[in-house]
């Protein structure tokens, strides 16, 4: 019998240059409050928060239990080992570019590492968490908290076939594939304590696998160079203090996924172009939040006023929207025990 909490914090990923590398963990979490049995029996799913009208109950077709029951297998059980009631209560917008696949895949795992007493670290379970989200940049952030950059290791023959599994053949249709080991790697940046990250997040849906769609295969060597060069200085400007915000702002631009979406969010690129500190103080810069919609802005003051002229050009656009004012959640995802 064990009663536990565990929480995970929504993500903004690439930050503009920083496409599939760079990630920032929010202080906006969802959470699984979960008791055990002592024995075997049922496990009993319930879900509160956002999208609730559509996200299933039923461990076979929830992704939280979805990717607990793929760990599971893993590890030889074919089931959770003792009776789970296990309550969501998630805030974080589904399909709006603020990581919440990223939140319920690292949930996933870490139920599966708790109830099953499997003993893995958070490097070890984000071998697992990769072979749902193969891009690091959300889901490390999510997991370690702050601004994380993250790379994948190159993988030999046999490692790429691990890969080969698309979510849903692992995640429903239980295909076993055990992940490579120590996949990925990350560094943590410092962070100017007066910063905060401002998210405008439209009422529409854009799913990452849409967003990811529109993208080239292929980019010209100037529009690499482009953004290499911003996702240096970004990563070193923004735990300045006082922060530049005029490199910032330069640092955030991008060449590699914003151009290509733009399309998808009507008011992004006007948003873009008038956050200048120029012409609204306290502002550093914006740029898409993950896979969009959201967009995120970050800024030192007047966090209000930079809001609300982010959500008057989206709905000079049609777009219906909310903001949050919020700040990097440095502990990332964690486990509390109450008994
Ligand atoms: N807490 C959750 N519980 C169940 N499914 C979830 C949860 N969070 C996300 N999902 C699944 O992930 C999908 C959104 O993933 P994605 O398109 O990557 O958008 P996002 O930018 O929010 O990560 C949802 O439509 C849903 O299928
Ligand atoms: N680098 C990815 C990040 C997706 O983040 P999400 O929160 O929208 O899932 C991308 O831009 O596709």
């Amino acid at each position: 019998m064990a009663k536990f909490q565990i929480s995970v914090p929504a993500s903004s990923a690439n930050i503009g240059p920083g496409f599939d590398v760079l990630g920032l963990s929010l202080d906006y979490s969802m959470t699984v409050d979960v008791e055990t049995s002592s024995g075997p029996g049922d496990f009993v799913l319930t879900y509160e928060g956002d999208s609730a009208d559509s996200v299933s109950t039923k461990p076979s077709e929830n992704m939280v239990t979805q990717v607990a029951l793929y760990v599971l297998r893993c590890n030889g059980m074919e089931d959770f080992p003792v009776g789970v009631r296990a309550h969501v209560k998630n805030p974080i917008p589904l399909g709006r570019g603020m990581g919440s696949s990223a939140s319920a895949a690292i949930a996933g795992v870490m139920l599966a590492n708790e109830v099953a007493k499997l003993g893995l670290s958070k490097d070890e379970m984000m071998d697992y968490v990769l072979m749902l989200e193969r891009h690091p940049d959300n889901v490390m952030a999510a997991m370690m908290g702050g601004l994380v950059a993250s790379f994948l290791r190159e993988l030999s023959e046999e490692e790429r076939k691990a890969f080969e599994p698309s979510d849903d053949d692992l995640l429903k249709h239980r295909a076993l594939t055990i992940p490579p080991k120590k996949l990925a790697s990350y560094f943590r940046f410092p962070w100017n304590p007066d910063m905060k990250a401002i998210v405008v997040i439209p009422e529409f849906h854009l799913a990452t696998s849409k967003a990811r769609s529109v993208l080239p295969q292929t980019y010209s060597r100037a529009d690499a160079i482009f953004n290499l060069q911003r996702l240096v200085m970004l990563t070193a400007a923004i735990g300045q203090s006082p922060v530049q915000a005029d490199v910032v702002c330069e640092a955030m631009q991008d060449k590699l996924h914003q151009p290509y979406r733009a399309s998808l969010v009507p008011g992004l690129t006007e948003i873009i172009n008038t956050l200048k500190p120029e012409n609204l103080p306290g502002v550093c810069g914006s740029c898409l939040s993950g896979a969009g919609p959201t967009v995120l802005a970050l800024a030192t003051a007047n966090f209000e006023k930079i809001a609300e002229t982010m959500v008057g050009i989206f709905k000079k656009n049609g777009i219906n929207c909310r903001y949050l004012v919020l700040s990097p959640a440095f502990g990332g995802a964690s486990v509390t025990y109450s008994s």
